[in-house]
């Protein structure tokens, strides 16, 4: 029996992510022939999804990594959001695709959105394999979509309760929470 079976339930199982993740790979492949693509990834959460994204891009690009953090271990965000790791060079001029796990108040993605516009980009985009619309604070639109959810607290796939079920291989529900 698997480590999270008693705490964690199923939403979307791994057939029908990889299913969706290879779609949005081809998708963005189509959009970005012959334009040189960066991949900014958001720690921590993204980072399952982002490197299975990546492999489905059938383009050369380049990977930077971006942390923030607002939930500090609860179902809830403090509202803060914070930079915990720096992209490792200059922004200007790239086309960018921010790879993002949830996009559920929106505060962490209104925040990073304005922080990376203010890097002057050539392009600006976003991929966030959820959305939770049912909590939104601000209205944040998603250029590629992996699936919509209702307002319940999600864990695996690089998505955490706790710094906890971030390698449970499907997006599953706490059950109790
Ligand atoms: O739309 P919001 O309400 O802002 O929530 C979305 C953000 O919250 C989570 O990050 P978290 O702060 O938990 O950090 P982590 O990715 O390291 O778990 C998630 O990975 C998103 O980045
Ligand atoms: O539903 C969620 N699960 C895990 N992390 C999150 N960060 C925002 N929403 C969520």
């Amino acid at each position: 029996m698997a480590f999270y079976e008693n705490d964690v339930g199923t939403l979307i199982d791994e057939a029908k992510l990889q299913e969706r993740v290879r779609a949005l790979g081809a998708e963005i492949t189509r959009d970005y022939q012959g334009k040189e693509l960066t991949l900014v990834c958001v720690l921590k959460g993204s980072t399952f999804f982002a490197m299975d994204l990546a492999r489905h891009i059938d383009l050369p690009l380049t990977l930077e990594f971006l942390g923030v953090s607002s939930y500090q271990g609860g179902t809830e965000t403090t509202g803060e959001v914070r930079i915990t790791t720096d992209v490792s060079k200059p922004m200007a001029g790239k086309h960018l695709l921010i790879i993002e796990d949830i996009i559920d108040t929106g505060l962490t993605m209104s925040f990073l959105l304005e922080n990376l516009r203010a890097r002057h980009p050539a392009s600006l985009k976003l991929a966030s394999l959820l959305e939770k619309p049912a909590r939104a604070r601000t209205k944040i639109a998603i250029d590629y979509k992996g699936f919509v959810i209702d307002d319940v607290f999600v864990v695996g796939y690089g998505l955490d309760y706790a710094e906890k079920y971030r390698n449970v291989p499907f997006i599953g529900v706490m059950k109790g929470k």
